[in-house]
């Protein structure tokens, strides 16, 4: 199986383990297995559960390294407002919100769409937002070998709203900075950028 690979198949051994695990999570909690709208929920939440997870079996170094340029450009790169889903490794419970990430160029650039794909595979994966940031930065910043690089993450977790300490609005605000932006002036010029509607 190629490390590089999109996600495009179940694999059956594990869909049928999943299966069996979720039916016996529905009667668990008191479900007739057999009842109509729940037949088939095994088996959708084993594909999805799959699916959410499936960064595990890909590496980003690749992703990246599959698109990059030779390029004299060495000015602020940013993309902002990526957004992201993941599942906390906690509850297993969805946090989502919005990466912000910039690199600074050092002779290469890398092809746009790949610094989100790159987000989402660590996202596919069981995270926390802190690890998460950082798995974005270290991939960045150890493939790409850029001048700097910034990720910011703002997110929100299901398992403090849904359940627990059940606040609604709280943002979480994880940060990690790399080469250039440990400086306080470039760090700020991303920060401002990235709270501007003109960046
Ligand atoms: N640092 C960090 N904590 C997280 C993240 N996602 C969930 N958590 C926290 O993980 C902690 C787990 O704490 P525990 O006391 O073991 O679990 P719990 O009894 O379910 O905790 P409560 O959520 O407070 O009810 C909770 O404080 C969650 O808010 C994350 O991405 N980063
Ligand atoms: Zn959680």
């Amino acid at each position: 199986m190629s490390s590089y690979r999109f996600f495009e198949e179940y694999e059956h051994e594990v869909t049928d383990q999943l299966k069996e695990n979720y039916s016996q999570i529905l009667s668990s909690i008191g479900e007739d297995i057999n009842r109509e709208g729940v037949v088939k929920t095994p088996e959708r939440a084993a594909k999805a559960m799959q699916f959410l997870t499936s960064g595990n079996c890909m590496d980003p170094n690749e992703i990246l390294r599959s698109a990059m340029f030779a390029e004299g450009y060495n000015d602020m790169v940013i993309i902002k407002d990526i957004e992201l889903y993941s599942l906390c490794e906690h509850h297993m419970l969805p946090f989502f919100g919005k990466a912000h990430i910039a690199y600074i160029p050092n002779g290469h650039i890398v092809g746009l769409s790949k610094i989100p794909r790159v987000v989402d595979v660590f996202a596919r994966r069981l995270q926390v937002q802190e690890r998460l940031t950082h798995d974005i930065l270290e991939c960045i910043n150890n493939t790409l070998k850029p001048l700097g690089v910034a990720v910011v993450i703002e997110a929100s977790h299901m398992c403090m709203m849904m359940r627990g300490v059940q606040k609604q609005n709280s943002v979480t605000t994880t940060s990690g900075f790399r080469g250039q932006f440990e400086k306080i002036e470039t760090r700020n010029e991303f920060l401002k950028l990235i709270s501007s509607d003109l960046s």
